[in-house]
């Protein structure tokens, strides 16, 4: 049974849904230009954004050549159609304007490269959208997170590539693993290789492995991710970063599922689907040659846009909720957060807001559950010297006690994520790891 619940009170609605809801829609029509008579119909089962251009993934795909790969996007806004130019070449116009982002409405024309364009308004349209508040991991009910879960299900069956574009913190590595985990590959591993977190020069063995030797330090013959990944999924987080000599080396193997350790002489196979991730706008990255689009074709089989939060703002209230809930919150979170939440922008969007929460909780504020201190009162120093233990004791009792306030701390500041939690603390994981079991943490 999905939850039920509607907090009219913050002016977000979270109800389960009608499953058909009603939006407004217009027509994007080509009216010259090379493309005439094209047209595609922005409404409430479109994307967020739908996006104009002579590039392969966009919905509105033109022959211009004067219009850039990805050219402008489109999205329903409250009172018409709005228009965002994405940074293109020869520009967006409207009324012979140049716009970078425009509200259109009924009957207006938009210019750009040899094409002229007329909204029409189509009037409104129902539509359906899932009734999940979630997927797996992924939590969001709102109509952009819940237009979603349909093509989210329909990939974690299949075993193409994706890649999910979205600024820093939407989700997009929760998302990946989220479809890793709705997909039959769920029993094997879910591999994360972040392309900005290592130097170019060690990024080819790191994914492909390296035999013993193979260069100075390489004292025994290691494994890369791609076959860490085997049975399972590796996700290529900032694809966009990627060192423009390895994008040939990853074209080959994910087009052949082989790779050939650095130093090594043979061909393995490999069985791992390849989520990919960025905040680049890949398609200007294609336009401007920094990557090359043989391997964007071959990895953007499938493209989401996750949209930052402050675009689904109906999601930040359920999302307060959800981890208020999840890092310990008592009760409810407190009505004023909920209200003060709804009015930030959230430029960190969901980590921004999930570390939000978490810092409302161990500060203190209402409604926080009470930590749980060695006596319930008073300062833990104090009480153990009050305890007269001779002085390795009382040091070890002094320790423990830091140790396990410190490592609840971090991790709460973090999500619980531990990889983050030991970056922060300025510590190899490891050590954080030994840490965390001695204190009982999760
Ligand atoms: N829809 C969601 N529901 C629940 N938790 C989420 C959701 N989206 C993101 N999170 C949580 O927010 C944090 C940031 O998400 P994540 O690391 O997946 O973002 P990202 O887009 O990959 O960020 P970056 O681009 O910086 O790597 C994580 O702790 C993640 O679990």
């Amino acid at each position: 049974m999905p939850r039920m619940q509607d907090d009219t009170s913050t002016g977000i609605t979270t109800r389960t849904p009608p499953v058909r809801t009603t939006t407004s829609s217009y027509s994007v029509v080509v009216v010259t230009g090379p493309d005439v008579g094209t047209s595609f119909l922005v409404d409430g089962s479109s994307p967020a954004r739908v996006y104009l251009g002579h590039g392969p993934t966009c919905e509105l795909k033109v022959s211009d050549r004067r219009i850039s790969r990805r050219h402008a996007a489109f999205a329903l806004a409250e009172g018409g159609l709005r228009v965002t130019d994405l940074d293109s070449t020869n520009g967006t116009f409207v009324a012979g304007v140049r716009v970078f982002d425009a509200l259109l409405t009924d009957g207006e024309i938009v210019t750009a490269g040899e094409s002229t364009f007329r909204i029409d308004a189509a009037g409104a349209r129902e539509v359906s959208l899932s009734a999940a508040e979630s997927f797996g991991r992924v939590v969001g009910a709102s109509a952009e997170m819940r237009r979603l879960y349909p093509l989210l299900e329909t990939l974690a069956a299949s075993d193409v590539p994706v890649v999910i574009e979205g600024e820093t913190g939407t989700g997009k590595e929760a998302l990946a693993e989220a479809i890793h985990e709705a997909s039959p590959r769920a029993a094997g591993p879910f591999v994360v290789f972040d392309c900005t977190a290592v130097a170019p020069t060690l990024v080819e063995s790191e994914l492909f492995g390296h035999e013993r030797g193979a260069f100075t330090g390489a004292m025994a013959s290691r494994k890369g991710l791609f076959e860490q990944a085997d049975g399972g999924t590796l996700f290529i987080d900032e694809l966009g970063d990627l060192d423009p000599t390895m994008q040939p080396k990853l074209l080959r193997a994910v087009e052949r599922m082989e790779v050939r350790r650095v130093g090594g002489d043979k061909w393995i196979k490999v069985n791992t689907r390849i989520i990919a991730a960025t905040r680049r706008d890949l398609d200007r990255e294609v336009q401007d040659g920094r990557f090359r689009d043989d391997l964007f074709f071959r990895l953007a089989v499938a493209r989401i846009e996750l949209p930052p939060l402050r675009a689904r703002r109906g999601d930040i209230a359920h999302l307060t909720r959800h981890f208020w809930k999840r890092l310990g919150g008592l009760g409810e979170p407190p009505y004023e957060l909920l209200r003060r939440f709804e009015r930030m922008p959230w430029y960190g969007n969901i980590r921004e807001l999930a570390n939000a929460v978490s810092r409302c909780i161990a500060l203190g504020e209402q409604n926080v559950q009470a930590e749980p201190a060695p006596t319930g009162h008073g300062d833990a120093m104090e009480e153990v010297l009050a305890l007269d233990l001779p002085y390795p004791r009382a040091r070890d009792r002094i320790l423990a006690e830091f140790e396990n306030r410190y490592v609840k701390r971090v991790l709460t500041l973090h999500n619980g994520n531990v990889t983050r939690a030991a970056e922060a603390s300025g510590i190899g994981r490891r050590y954080f790891t030994t840490l965390v079991s001695r204190t009982g943490k999760p």
